[in-house]
């Protein structure tokens, strides 16, 4: 007799098989060279000489759903990074498929605001490339800004965010991602960035996006930041998906293979 099926959870994300490639130039000598530039494009078919191949996500695949906070953990070069940025849709799969439901949003550390601009401008900035209307960006602005606490210590918010520092500007683009609520919202090492009291006020926010019935994935190497906010963790390791399970199981084994 079939199988009932009596999975109510909606999904949001879905990796079915993912690999992802990058493509390295001038690996070989003369690398930066205008010949070798050019006889690169003049070169067709087959594997190109001196392009080195990255594989940095092998066959990794899950489902996520709505109200699910996902920790992504790994050591450094695991793919963590790259496998956010392909559910962002900035990579393509050279083999596999990412479904999403929704415009999945990621908030990394290097998310482009920019440096010139006041951190004023830069939240309208952001807003806008969020999809937030002027209207609602003005009703948000102020909460934005002391969410942030960027002027805690003097009026920072009309100074270039070149004048920041990086804690004071990874705070800024997470106040600024968090005012709108995702349907999946990514989190690159943003929490690591800010001090004790921002880190927990970032970790009540992302359990209040939750609520709002997104989806949030967090890649932290802060373990404490991912038992706090996430109840699933995926581990990666060279790039293959090494444990899929509830925060406390993964992090043990986790712990285990790291020493800690
Ligand atoms: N733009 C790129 N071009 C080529 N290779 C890259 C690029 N970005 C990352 N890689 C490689 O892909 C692999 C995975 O990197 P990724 O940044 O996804 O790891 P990560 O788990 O996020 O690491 P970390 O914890 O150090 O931030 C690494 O081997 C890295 O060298």
């Amino acid at each position: 007799m079939a199988e009932q099926i009596t999975d109510t959870r909606i999904p949001t994300v879905i990796a079915d098989e993912l690999h992802i490639v990058y493509r390295v130039n001038g690996t070989k000598t003369g690398k930066g060279s205008a010949t070798a530039a050019l006889s690169r494009i003049l070169k067709r078919g087959g594997e190109e000489r001196g392009v080195r191949k990255v594989h940095a996500v092998r066959g990794v695949s899950f489902i996520a759903y709505r109200g699910e906070a996902i920790g992504l953990i790994g050591s450094n070069g695991s793919g963590k990074s790259t496998l956010l940025r392909a559910i962002a849709g900035l990579l393509p799969a050279e083999e596999g498929k990412v479904y999403t439901d929704g415009q999945p949003s990621l908030l990394g550390v290097n998310a482009a605001l920019m440096n010139d601009l006041t951190g004023e401008r830069n939240v309208i900035l952001g807003g806008l490339a969020m999809g937030m209307s002027r209207e609602q960006i003005r009703e948000r602005y102020q909460e934005i800004v002391d969410f942030s606490g960027i002027n805690e210590k003097g009026d920072f918010i009309t100074l270039p965010m070149r004048t920041y520092s990086s804690g004071m500007a990874a705070r800024l683009r997470f106040s600024i991602a968090a005012a709108k609520d995702h349907d999946v919202l990514m989190i690159d090492e943003a929490l690591a960035t800010g001090d004790r009291s921002f880190q927990k006020r970032s970790e009540a926010r992302i359990r209040e996006l939750r609520k709002s019935a997104g989806t949030v994935f967090l890649v932290s190497h802060n373990n404490k930041s991912i038992r706090d906010t996430c109840d699933r963790v995926l581990w990666l390791e060279r790039g293959e998906l090494r444990m899929d399970g509830p925060t406390d199981e993964v992090l043990k084994e986790y712990e285990k293979f790291t020493g800690r």
